[in-house]
């Protein structure tokens, strides 16, 4: 069964067309990055996959359930953009009365040991900085241990080293089995952090595969070298190997998977090889060609 899964799903407000026909189906066990600009549609998206709004049209299912139920039967985590905590109860407090409400929550100690807030637990929750009422955002988020849990944008008040350390206290929460998904507009944060990037513009589906794909896709990897004169038979059947071009002895070879391409070209071919080069697009690159707004 798919952890989510989209059908024609179109929102409106008003006017304004905030998502606009999403089909997508994620697979669980699996951290799925939402990568779009401002407006792309991505929190609109996130709040009907929590039952937060309903769509104007199509079908959203959350293990196969309606996003009711399933944040009912404590099968969802949310980290959202805002959202105050909750004033004079310490860290400790507010995250053991938030997980005593899940039927199956982790345990207390262990859930602030790998949130980082040990030694924060005995700090009034409105007394944190920036990042660290970030850190209790997320043990509140995994507090009920959701097989699926939900960020919007979740790194977005925290240094590079909060954003180090959060990014690895969840991988490790996804390493145990469980379906992440991610909204970002950080590409980094994207390619680093993700199985699977879904791009999305002014609410549609721009773009979806793992970040080498995209970045592939894009107009992006090449391997290039001096082939001379050389036979040029079976280079397109190299792997990750998408479009050969051969100019004035020169070969270029498109690819989806530089170092396999590479390790091939030496290993399962007898070519004399030169001034080999790589040329790669960055995710950046392949973001920006792929959500630029259309000409109107
Ligand atoms: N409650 C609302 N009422 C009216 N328009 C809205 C509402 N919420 C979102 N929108 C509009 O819908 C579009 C998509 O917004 P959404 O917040 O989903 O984008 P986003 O990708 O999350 O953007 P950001 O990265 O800035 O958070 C935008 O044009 C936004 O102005």
């Amino acid at each position: 069964m798919n952890a989510i899964s989209l059908a024609g799903v179109r929102k409106s407000y008003g006017e304004v067309l905030a998502v606009d026909g999403l089909d997508l189906t994620m697979e669980p066990g699996r951290t799925v990055a939402l990568l779009g600009p401002n407006g792309a549609g991505k929190s609109t998206t996130i709040n009907m996959l929590l039952g937060l709004t309903r769509p104007t049209a199509g079908e959203v299912r959350v293990f196969g359930r309606t996003p009711d139920d399933a944040v009912a039967a404590g099968d969802v985590g949310a980290m959202l953009q805002e959202g105050t905590l909750i004033p004079e109860l310490t860290v400790r407090e507010l995250v053991d009365f938030v997980r005593r409400l899940y039927p199956d929550p982790l345990p207390l100690t262990e859930l602030l040991r790998v949130t980082g807030l040990t030694d924060l637990a005995s700090r009034r929750a409105d007394r944190l900085s920036g990042g660290q009422a970030q850190r209790v955002r997320f043990a509140l988020a995994i507090a009920g241990s959701p097989r699926l849990l939900v960020l919007d944008e979740p790194t977005a008040a925290m240094d590079v080293e909060s954003r180090r350390t959060f990014w690895q206290d969840m991988r490790a929460y996804a390493a145990e089995g469980r379906t992440v998904l991610f909204a970002t507009h950080y590409l980094e944060e994207a390619d680093e952090n993700s199985d699977r990037v879904i791009v999305i513009a002014r609410g549609q589906v721009v773009a979806d595969g793992t970040a080498a794909q995209i970045k592939a896709d894009a107009g992006g990897t090449s391997v290039e070298f001096f082939l001379g004169a050389q036979p040029a038979a079976r280079l397109d059947a190299l792997p990750g190997v998408t479009g050969v071009t051969i100019l004035s002895g020169r070969a270029t070879l498109r690819t989806t998977d530089t170092d396999a391409t590479v390790a091939a070209l030496y290993r399962a071919t007898t070519l004399e090889i030169s001034d080999l080069r790589i040329h790669g697009a960055d995710l950046e690159d392949a973001f920006l060609a792929l959500t630029r707004p259309s000409e109107a």
